[in-house]
């Protein structure tokens, strides 16, 4: 359970040559950290005459973003867990013919669940950089600079989610599967590059 470690443990673990934890869990725990430090800043407005035009959206943005990190620290854990299920379906035995048949097909079935999980974590990393993108322009001055850097651990947990994906589906050879995976690929590509784009043209103007 990498999430029940002290984070110093888990620094020496991440650093080991033991195969867990991978990028994809690193993924998940920036958009993690991303959805926390969203939650902050929306705290540090709620409750503050300064805001009192954005308190209900605020408080809306303050429940989801308390949700997606919630849920992205899970995958964190399960991003683990199912890639270790494809590094173990690869040590099966290819002896005869049923052996790798059985084993090819454990591989190809692991390898879709290693490439969907990360396709949920980039698409919960995407609603936290358009809300950490929101707060930064409505939310507490003082806390400019924590949702910017909220913004940016969403966009690094994006591409690095993304990554994952495709690097997975270089193995699968469920093309249906492949190309629908590709084409939502390439729509959370597009969606991050506007918000990443705006959040550094608003993160310019609050902070310089
Ligand atoms: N959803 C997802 N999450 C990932 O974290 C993820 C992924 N997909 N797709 C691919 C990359 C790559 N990655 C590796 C981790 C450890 C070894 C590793 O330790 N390999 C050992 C072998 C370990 C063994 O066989 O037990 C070696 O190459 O010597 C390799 C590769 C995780 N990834």
């Amino acid at each position: 359970m990498l999430m029940q470690m002290k984070v110093n443990d888990f620094l020496t673990e991440l650093a080991s040559n033991s195969p867990a934890p991978g990028g994809g869990s690193i993924a998940a725990l920036a958009g993690a950290l991303g959805g926390a430090l969203t939650a902050m800043v929306c705290r540090l407005t709620v409750d503050n005459n300064k805001y009192a035009g954005v308190q209900n959206e605020i408080q809306g943005i303050l429940a989801r973003a308390d949700e997606l990190s919630g849920s992205l620290a899970k995958y964190v854990d399960e991003d683990t867990e199912t890639f270790n299920k494809v590094m173990a379906a690869y040590k099966l035995p290819k002896a005869t013919d049923e052996d790798k048949a059985a084993r090819s097909a454990a591989i190809q079935t692991a390898m879709k669940n290693a490439a969907v999980l990360p396709l949920n974590v980039a698409g919960c990393c995407l609603e936290v950089l358009t809300l950490a993108a929101r707060v930064l322009a409505i939310g507490n001055t003082n806390a400019a600079s924590d949702a910017a850097v909220a913004g940016l651990m969403a966009h690094a947990g994006i591409y690095g989610a993304l990554y994952n994906v495709k690097i997975n589906l270089g193995s699968i050879k469920d093309l249906a599967f492949v190309e629908d995976a590709k084409a939502k690929v390439e729509q959370i590509i597009k969606e991050d590059a506007v918000l990443h784009e705006t959040l550094l043209a608003t993160a310019g103007r609050v902070i310089g």
